[in-house]
């Protein structure tokens, strides 16, 4: 069924009579709607070298437009265009209805958003889409804001989310978005367009994924620590050490998060390039979950940061525990009791202040990570300086904290006790993907990777064999 109805809509593409072309030389683009989306839209569409016509209810007093543009009546601005973008609150689409006939084989550009989710039965797309059958609704650009849309694309609005039942329109949209500097996210027929209208509607969308991964991270670790720690002692040993929980246990927990969430930062970079090597090529896009996952290392980096921090908080409470200061007392008077001295052990001193010191640069340089990604701060630092301290300097960061929890175990990985009911110490685990990170960013600083990565970088492309033996054939 479905293979049918596309079938159909594709035919209906190429029977379209109308060029759907938004070559800034062409024809002029038109905006229904003199509001502030309308306004701010066809600001940046003029700068991008558009010609653009406004389609108002009251054309002769719409108040200040851009200048360079001009608003006549909704009727003779469509005539005019074949690409309407509708900057109109959907409440009033219907005079779209009456426009109908004129709309046949124009593309309409859906930027609308609802206030709440699922006040309406339809998305406001489809809901376009059917009073006018005749056109191409596309819905886009409704995740921007309007000054997002003046301004141009930042670090946080480059993206423009499209869906559309006609793959031409779609295109279409697709020019002119890039025209004005946007990327664009194709995701699909217009049946996505009930998403893309409930995009702007979540919080902090970008933190999302990143909190989900923290919290199940967390609670998984801990969970693994209170069997480990706390259940088997119970069994094994009959000691109740519950209290262990509030400090020791969430003192695993945060720097064993943080270390990890900490390399998934980086793992997608290492990723990234290895994928550029293996094809030969910087023009291919990654695949959408690698995008995703590069798109959200700020905020992954942040959380790490947090829990890093927890861990510092954590280590300093350590010497006024009272558990801490009863067992200090304890050995301290049984050792006057047996009149005993315990040797001073220099291995066990350069390993604990190694392992201290490995934490402290680790913090150090955590903290000028996390500072070198606020806006401030990095709005007043060149590309390459920013690039400095979150690659070369988060590496090392990555490198300090790794070697503090090898430090942390030493050598507790040949003692059998170790491994309570079978099971690795969760610091163990914990080393596991920052290992991998570190020795495949390793691998890419030999020359052989180096060189190619860098010829790659600046836009060499691998040709297959059989075409460089022609060219050289020719030459
Ligand atoms: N502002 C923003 O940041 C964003 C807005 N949007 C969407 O863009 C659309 C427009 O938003 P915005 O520009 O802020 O809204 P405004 O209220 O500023 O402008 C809406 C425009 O619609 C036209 N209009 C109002 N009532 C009617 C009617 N009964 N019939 C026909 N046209 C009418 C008017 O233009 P005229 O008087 O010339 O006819 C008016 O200027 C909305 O759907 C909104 O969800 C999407 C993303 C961001
Ligand atoms: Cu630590």
């Amino acid at each position: 069924m479905t293979s049918m109805s596309e079938e159909v809509k594709l035919e209906c593409v190429s029977l379209s009579p109308v060029s759907m072309a938004t070559d800034p030389e062409q024809g002029p683009l038109c905006i229904f709607g003199t509001g502030d989306l309308g306004r701010s839209l066809g600001q940046r569409l003029l700068q991008a070298g558009y010609k653009v016509v406004y389609g108002s209810r009251r054309p002769h007093s719409c108040g200040p437009l851009p200048a360079g543009t001009q608003a006549m009546s909704h009727e003779a601005a469509a005539k005019s265009a074949n690409l309407v973008f509708i900057c109109v609150h959907r409440e009033h689409y219907d005079f779209l209805e009456r426009l109908a006939p004129q709309l046949v084989g124009k593309v309409l550009v859906d930027v609308s958003n609802n206030l709440k989710k699922n006040i309406y039965p339809e998305a406001n797309a489809e809901f376009l889409q059917r009073l006018v059958p005749g056109a191409h609704v596309v819905k886009a650009f409704n995740t921007l804001s309007a000054w997002a849309l003046q301004n141009g694309p930042s670090d946080a609005n480059r993206q423009v989310y499209l869906c559309g039942n006609s793959v031409v329109a779609k295109q279409a949209v697709e020019e002119t978005a890039t025209k004005l500097g946007f990327t664009v996210l194709d995701r699909g027929s217009l049946s996505a367009a009930r998403e893309l209208e409930d995009f702007p509607l979540q919080l902090f969308p970008e933190w999302r994924l990143p909190i989900r991964l923290a919290v199940g991270l967390t609670a998984a670790f801990f969970f693994y620590l209170v069997i480990r720690d706390i259940i088997f002692s119970y069994v094994e040993q009959g000691k109740d050490i519950s209290f262990r929980i509030m400090v020791s246990l969430a003192n695993k927990v945060f720097p064993i998060v943080s270390l990890i969430l900490l390399s998934l930062c980086y793992l997608p970079g290492v990723i990234a390039a290895f994928l550029q090597l293996y094809r030969g090529t910087k023009y291919k896009r990654f695949p959408d979950w690698l995008d995703r996952w590069m798109l959200c290392r700020k905020q992954l980096g942040l959380l790490a940061l947090a829990l890093a921090s927890l861990h510092v908080l954590y280590t300093l409470i350590i010497p006024i525990r009272y558990y801490v200061r009863f067992r200090i007392a304890a050995h301290t008077i049984s050792q006057i009791k047996e009149n005993k001295t315990s040797e001073f052990d220099t291995t066990m001193a350069w390993r604990t202040d190694s392992y201290y010191s490995m934490g402290i640069l680790g913090y150090g340089l955590y903290v000028l990570l996390g500072l070198s990604s606020l806006p401030s701060v990095s709005n007043s630092l060149s590309w390459r300086e920013f690039s400095f301290i979150q690659s070369k300097l988060g590496y090392l960061t990555l490198f300090f904290c790794t070697f503090h929890t090898y430090l942390y175990g030493w050598d507790k990985f040949l003692r059998l006790s170790a491994y309570k009911w079978y099971t690795p110490p969760a610091y163990m685990l914990s080393l596991v993907v920052p290992s991998v990170v570190l020795v495949l960013r390793l691998l890419l600083f030999l020359p052989c990777m180096d060189r190619s990565l860098i010829r790659i970088r600046q836009g060499w492309e691998r040709t297959d064999p059989e075409n460089d033996t022609k060219k050289s054939l020719l030459t």
